[in-house]
């Protein structure tokens, strides 16, 4: 299979290479091909003929968002529009990756597929745009919506605790959002077994289990051996320009109504991110 993957030098974007590495798969990197440039992108996609598109760009800097919304919105809604219009004319299937962040984080229990969306900030609300433009202008679309994504090749929570740990002995970590941590490295490997069936749709992808930072903070350290008092705050206590979502569990419903396995637990992946690291 010719697959193309869009923001290929980000954190999923390194992973989804490695993933796709037995396919016939081109990445391309912001500077090579940037989405919101509706000609390049169905030039590229035009000359390629790619059967399959993987869209991991996107303008991830939350907080940002708030402040350059116009950016939020052509990254992440006319971007996917972009790539959308492009796979459809060429008969390419589409991966779009998208967040948790689409819900408002008021549910107490895990959001389905079939729930309501209510993005609070401009990400999620350029997110969500962006999948509205797939599913309206193509069908063979996979959408993916993920949370607390952590690996190798970018800036991470993980990578945020660690660098804290070195240079204080005493921290405080927000205890009243919970979601669940995902490692990307797994999530590269689902959509390399979703994109083997034809069963288009949106699906909730993330690692089973889940927390709220403090409790994946504490699970870092204890993992790591390292001694560090961690001090549990309200997200009051740590203001933030973008709000999030308090609660943004998301259950895997329609992968298990594919017969699919659950995800693992984060624990176990975080183990083996913590181990890679060495
Ligand atoms: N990081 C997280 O915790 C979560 C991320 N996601 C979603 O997962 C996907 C991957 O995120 P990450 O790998 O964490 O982000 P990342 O920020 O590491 O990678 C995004 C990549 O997109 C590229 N990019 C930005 N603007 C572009 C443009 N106009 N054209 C082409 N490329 C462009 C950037 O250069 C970067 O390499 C995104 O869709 C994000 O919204 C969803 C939930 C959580």
């Amino acid at each position: 299979m010719k697959v193309l993957v869009t923001g290929a030098g980000g954190m999923l974007g390194t992973d989804i290479m490695h993933a796709f590495k037995e396919h016939n798969t081109l990445g391309l990197t912001k500077p090579e091909l940037d989405i919101t440039k509706i000609d390049q992108v169905t030039k590229t996609i035009g000359q390629y003929k790619p059967d399959l598109v993987i869209n991991c760009a996107a303008y991830t800097k939350v907080d940002d968002c708030e402040i350059n919304k116009d950016l939020a919105f052509k990254v992440n809604a006319l971007g996917p529009r972009n790539l959308a219009i492009a796979c459809q004319s060429q008969a390419a299937a589409i991966v779009h990756i998208s967040t948790d962040y689409v819900f408002d984080g008021t549910a107490n229990r895990p959001y389905t597929e079939f729930d309501s969306t209510k993005p609070l900030g401009v990400y999620g609300q350029s997110k969500f745009a962006g999948e509205q433009l797939i599913k309206s202008l193509m069908t063979r679309h996979f959408i993916i919506r993920t949370s607390w994504l952590y690996g190798a090749n970018g800036p991470n929570f993980v990578e945020t605790m660690l660098r804290l740990a070195k240079e204080y002995s005493e921290i405080k970590v927000v205890n009243d959002q919970q979601g669940s941590p995902t490692y990307t490295k797994d999530l590269a490997q689902a959509v390399v077994e979703l994109i083997k069936t034809p069963a288009y749709g949106l699906y909730h992808l993330t690692n089973s289990g889940n927390c709220t930072w403090y409790q994946f903070a504490k699970e870092i350290f204890r993992i790591e051996g390292i001694d560090i008092k961690v001090n549990p705050c309200t997200t009051e206590a740590f203001p933030r320009p973008a709000p999030r979502p308090k609660y943004s569990v998301m259950e895997n419903y329609f992968w298990k109504l594919h017969g699919r396995p659950p995800m693992r637990d984060y624990k176990e992946a975080l183990k083996e991110y913590l181990d890679s690291r060495g």
